[in-house]
């Protein structure tokens, strides 16, 4: 999710703002403009590109968090940060008056926004720390964002091969499952992508929530997902299973802009993980089946 810096953030953003304004509007007032051969050009470069830095940091900032404590220390802190700079780099172009209240009023920002911007960081770890925990049974050894699926918030199928090999290398067994949901493109038909798409976020919510700590989701591909269960005996693998078919089962979807509640079909296959096999084998081996028991069961399951 993006956030608005003019919705979202609007105290900061026009904090920021005024930041800038009362440095140019000090520097206008008090400054006396240098003559043309007084310009130093390689200073402006370094000093502008300070200034145009943090002025990015911040926005960068703004955009990718919510409101609250850690946003408004960090952006506290740069923001002062760069009315320092900006200070600094006005003063290239115009010569300030030698009072002393000028000078600090320069340098002390600066120092100040530091220990804000370090005091943001300090609990912007205690908040990841939380985070991290939450996001347990979703990921395990490693975290690259662009494999996430953006729909249900679980990693693509690519970050279960590199958990599978992980596993091979340390020599650790694991049971592989997998859970099928079945005609989702019926329910797409019905009731829109858009329902489809949350019907997917709200499946894999309840999966993780069946999950065990150490138990990781991913999604297989599109109405199918997959679930890697450390030391695990089959018959644990499969009452787990169970016991996610039975949530889903139960589930109550409720469509927008219908009185109804949607209940899911669901089928599973589980599989032991080979130590020796290649991962994408594995898992295709686990999908087809899946394939088999659809053939088996075919549409007169329900
Ligand atoms: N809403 C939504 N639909 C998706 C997404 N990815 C794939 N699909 C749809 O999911 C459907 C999957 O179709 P199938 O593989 O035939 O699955 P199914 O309809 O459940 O059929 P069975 O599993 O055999 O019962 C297709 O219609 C895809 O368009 C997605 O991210 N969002």
């Amino acid at each position: 999710m993006r956030y608005n810096l003019f919705t979202s953030h609007v105290k900061l953003t026009n904090t920021i703002i005024l930041f800038l304004v009362i440095a140019v509007t000090i520097c206008a007032y008090f400054g006396e403009l240098k003559q043309w051969q007084e310009i130093a050009w390689l200073d402006i470069v370094g000093e502008g590109g300070i200034v145009l830095m943090t002025l990015s940091w911040i926005t960068a900032l703004l955009i990718s968090r919510p409101p609250g404590k850690v946003t408004t220390l960090l952006v506290l802190g740069l923001g002062l940060f760069m009315f320092s700079a900006t200070l600094d780099l006005l003063d290239e172009w115009l010569k300030q008056p030698s009072q002393l209240w000028l000078s600090w009023f320069e340098s002390l920002p600066a120092p100040f926004g530091m220990s804000l911007t370090s005091a943001g960081l300090y609990y912007w770890h205690q908040e990841q720390f939380v985070l991290n925990r939450q996001l347990r049974r979703r990921e395990a050894h490693l975290r690259e964002h662009e494999k996430v699926c953006p729909i249900t918030g679980l990693y693509r199928i690519n970050y279960f091969h590199s958990l599978i090999q992980q596993r091979q290398s340390e020599q650790q067994a694991a049971i592989l499952g997998i859970i099928d949901i079945r005609d989702f493109a019926k329910f797409n038909e019905q009731f829109g992508f858009s329902e489809g798409d949350r019907l997917l976020r709200e499946i894999s919510d309840l999966l993780v929530m069946n999950c065990r700590l150490n138990d990781v989701l991913c999604r297989y591909a599109g109405d199918c997902f997959i679930v890697l269960m450390p030391s695990t005996s089959r018959s644990q693998a499969k009452e787990l299973l169970a016991q996610m078919k039975a949530a889903l089962n139960h589930c109550a979807f409720k469509v927008a802009k219908s009185k109804g509640a949607q209940f899911q079909h669901i089928l599973t296959a589980t599989m032991a993980m080979d130590l020796e096999q290649d991962p994408v084998q594995q898992t295709s081996q686990l999908h087809q089946q899946l394939q088999q028991q659809k053939a088996l069961v075919g549409a007169a399951v329900y």
